[in-house]
């Protein structure tokens, strides 16, 4: 490649040329010694090869028309031999060390320039000629030096062009070289730029895809949080509803307890009555039928007096028959005393109206007692009537009475429970409050045997005489009693307390059965660290009886983890569970940092933090299991599930295997159970059946139920594995494993 500025520079191929002959002729024009000039004039050829080649340059650039002026020296207006010398020569570097080659030309034209301007300049008139030739030599000389210079000028300018060209050359070459590599350079930089494109277009296609199936599941997350908020949102108010109507119910079954009792007094009041009524009417009847019987007797008396009447009225028809024989007689005798028929015929008269006296007034007397009897007897009877109508119409409402008792005796029964529980559990708060004032009050004067408290000591025998025999507490209570009232070693075998002969090194009798009821338990070991003989003080005593109280109140309320890989029936079964024991479970309040919504409450449907605290509790391990859904943390602590059990309820947990890792890392002591689906064949059916998971998310449970089978697997992991393959069966033995007669595994 051709430098440019060396091709601005090259001058026309005359001029090369002549060059060229110059250079061959070499000595020639030395030996000549002269060069003709166009003008006719010569000067002496002092100045060798350079200078003619420099002439012979300018010549050979200009046309032969042109006349040899310098008109750019008469333009700047210096005389040509005065101001040329001090002037730079325009072919010498300048301080950089650069000559340009215009510059170069231009030194080349001055040059020539020059000696033409003397040359055509030099005119003088004959006669100065001598005076001046002085001079003339003088310039002469000065101007050959300079010339000389000048041509030094030029020699050194001519070295370092070719320096320069040199360097240019070495520069061209290395730069070829750096171009040649830089070549090679960037043709590897573009075939590892083409492989980089093809890789990223690669990673690019790949990443939008999985960004798009990310998209899709995060869309379907999306909609099944929304999903799941609605049902939650309904479940609330279903929730809620199912509140009110509890309430309305709790108002209702009181309104009916109310009724009851009401009603219940009414019936003891009606049956009061009613068997005061039927004692009255018993008596009345009792008394009616006396009178029917006494009616009775005044009939039969009515009829022996009728009789004794008919056969009166028979003897007096006898006597009226013998007196109307006598009549006759008397006739016959009236015939013959006409006076003593007359008086005979009063008597007779007499008699019978006395007769028909006493027979009208018989007869009225009876006619008036057998209606005042029968009326007696029908308003008996009438009574009697409506004494069976009011037994009935009261056996009907005992009837109904007695089936609104059967509705309402479950009601009353577990009202009846409530509160049986509740006051018992008033009782024991207060025995407990009672208790633990006292024991802090005694702890506090330091000496607990110098002041005994009477009402304590009545408490703790009262508990102690209600417990049952083969109840452990008995054993506690006694033993704090022993320890108020500081008794003696004997004193505690005798109460049992310690082991026969504990109290006499020599004497050693075998255990008594008594110790050894199944459900009592080693007072030296469990309760008593050291023996029963040791005398602890009431504090110790009483704080290790609270402890085990707490304890077992825990333990029959530990928590409950299942597990088993996603479609394995946790759900179904917990359902059911939930659904069957509704008093028995309960939930723990999940933490979040998103704000609380209208109608939420802090504690109740969220336990609601900052985020600061939630990663806190997260560094501090007091989660479970946590996530972050969109910008807010969700979380079950550790201490949410605890404050269940003290609720009374067990929590249950339904987590997946890294949760259940954590929990076995707390304090919690759960139970846990895993619940394994017949095969993984069997679980692909299950979850394609659910019709609640898209392909992939199917595929991804699969996968991961893979794992959580093996971790079902591993040894001292669980205490519980059921195998769901029939629901029924599998949903009792998890049931009884977990509900365990109301047990809730307490014993296990
Ligand atoms: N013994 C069974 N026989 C047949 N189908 C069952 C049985 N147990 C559960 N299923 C069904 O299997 C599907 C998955 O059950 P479920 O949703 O309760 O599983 P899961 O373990 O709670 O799943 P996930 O962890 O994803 O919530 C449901 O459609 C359920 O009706």
């Amino acid at each position: 490649m051709e430098d440019p500025k060396l091709s601005q520079t090259r001058t026309p191929s005359t001029v090369s040329k002549s060059k060229k002959n110059k250079k061959k002729k070499g000595g020639k024009g030395k030996a000549n010694g002269e060069t003709a000039k166009p003008n006719g004039a010569h000067v002496e050829a002092e100045d060798g090869n350079e200078q003619d080649d420099a002439e012979e340059e300018e010549q050979g650039s200009r046309t032969p028309t042109e006349p040899p002026s310098s008109p750019r020296k008469s333009e700047a207006g210096h005389h040509p031999l005065t101001n040329g010398i001090s002037k730079r020569p325009t072919g010498v570097p300048d301080r950089s060390g650069e000559v340009s080659p215009e510059e170069n030309h231009d030194a080349e034209e001055e040059a020539s320039g020059s000696k033409d301007t003397l040359v055509a300049g030099f005119k003088p008139p004959i006669d100065t000629i001598a005076t001046s030739f002085t001079d003339t030599d003088a310039r002469l000389e000065a101007l050959s030096k300079e010339r000389e210079a000048l041509r030094e000028e030029v020699a050194q300018v001519r070295r370092s062009l070719e320096e320069i060209k040199e360097k240019h050359d070495e520069e061209l070459s290395s730069m070829r070289e750096q171009l040649s590599e830089t070549q090679v350079e960037k043709e590897q930089a573009e075939s590892q730029y083409r492989g980089l494109l093809g890789k990223i277009n690669t990673i690019k296609s790949q990443l939008g895809e999985r960004l798009k199936a990310d998209a899709e599941d995060l869309s379907q997350a999306r909609s099944r949080i929304e999903d799941l908020e609605e049902q939650c949102g309904d479940l609330r108010e279903q929730n809620e509803a199912r509140a009110v109507e509890l309430a309305t119910m709790a108002e209702e079954a009181e309104q009916r307890s109310k009724e009851l009792s009401s009603l219940r007094n009414r019936t003891t009041l009606s049956q009061q009555n009613w068997s005061k009524e039927r004692d009255d009417l018993i008596q009345r009847e009792a008394f009616a039928r006396e009178e029917f019987e006494a009616a009775k007797q005044a009939m039969q008396d009515w009829e022996v007096l009728a009789m004794e009447e008919r056969s009166i009225r028979e003897s007096i028809a006898e006597r009226s028959a013998d007196l109307e024989e006598q009549v006759a007689n008397y006739r016959e005798a009236h015939e013959r005393a006409a006076s003593e028929r007359d008086s005979q015929s009063l008597t007779v008269d007499g008699l019978q109206r006395a007769l028909q006296e006493i027979q009208e007034a018989r007869r009225r007397e009876l006619r008036e007692m057998v209606e005042n009897s029968q009326s007696q007897v029908e308003s008996l009877q009438k009574q009697l009537r409506e004494v069976e109508s009011r037994a009935t119409e009261a056996t009907s409402s005992l009837e109904s009475t007695k089936q609104e008792l059967e509705r309402a005796l479950p009601f009353e029964k577990e009202v009846k429970e409530k509160n049986l529980l509740i006051g018992k559990l008033r009782h024991e708060a207060v025995i407990l409050n009672d208790h633990l004032t006292k024991a802090l009050r005694y702890l506090k004067k330091g000496k607990p045997e110098d002041t005994i408290d009477k009402q304590l000591v009545t408490n703790h025998f009262l508990h102690f005489l209600a417990l049952e025999r083969a109840d452990p507490k008995k054993f506690q209570v006694l033993q704090i009693i022993a320890s108020l009232l500081a008794w003696t070693d004997e004193q505690r075998e005798q109460a049992g307390l310690a082991r026969p002969g504990a109290s006499n090194p020599n004497l050693r009798v075998p255990i008594s059965p008594w110790h050894r009821t199944p459900s009592t338990p080693a007072l030296s070991t469990d309760f008593f660290p050291e023996g029963g003989t040791r005398k602890e003080s009431l504090a110790e005593l009483w704080s290790g009886f609270l402890e085990q109280e707490a304890q077992e109140a825990t333990q029959a309320h530990r928590p409950i983890v299942i597990s088993g890989p996603s479609g394995s029936g946790k759900s179904t079964i917990l359902t059911r569970l939930f659904k069957d024991h509704p008093d028995t479970f309960g939930f723990s309040v999940s933490h979040t940092t998103r704000n609380p919504r209208s109608g939420e409450q802090d504690g109740r449907e969220y336990n609601f933090i900052n985020q600061e605290t939630f990663l806190k509790l997260v560094d501090d391990a007091g989660f479970i299991e946590h996530a972050k859904f969109g910008s807010n943390y969700y979380g079950t602590s550790v201490k949410a599930v605890k404050s269940v059990a003290e609720t009374g309820r067990i929590c249950v947990l339904d987590i997946e295997m890294e949760g259940v890792k954590q929990v076995k890392k707390t304090d919690l002591n759960a139970r846990f159970l895993f619940l394994s689906p017949p095969s993984l064949e069997i679980l692909e059916q299950r979850l394609r059946g659910r019709g609640t998971d898209s392909e992939d998310a199917v595929r991804q449970r699969l996968e991961q139920a893979k794992n959580e089978m093996a971790f079902g697997k591993e040894e001292g992991v669980w205490d519980k594995v059921v195998v769901n393959n029939e629901l029924d069966k599998a949903y009792i033995e998890v049931e009884e494993w977990i509900v365990d007669g109301g047990r809730h595994g307490s014993q296990a």
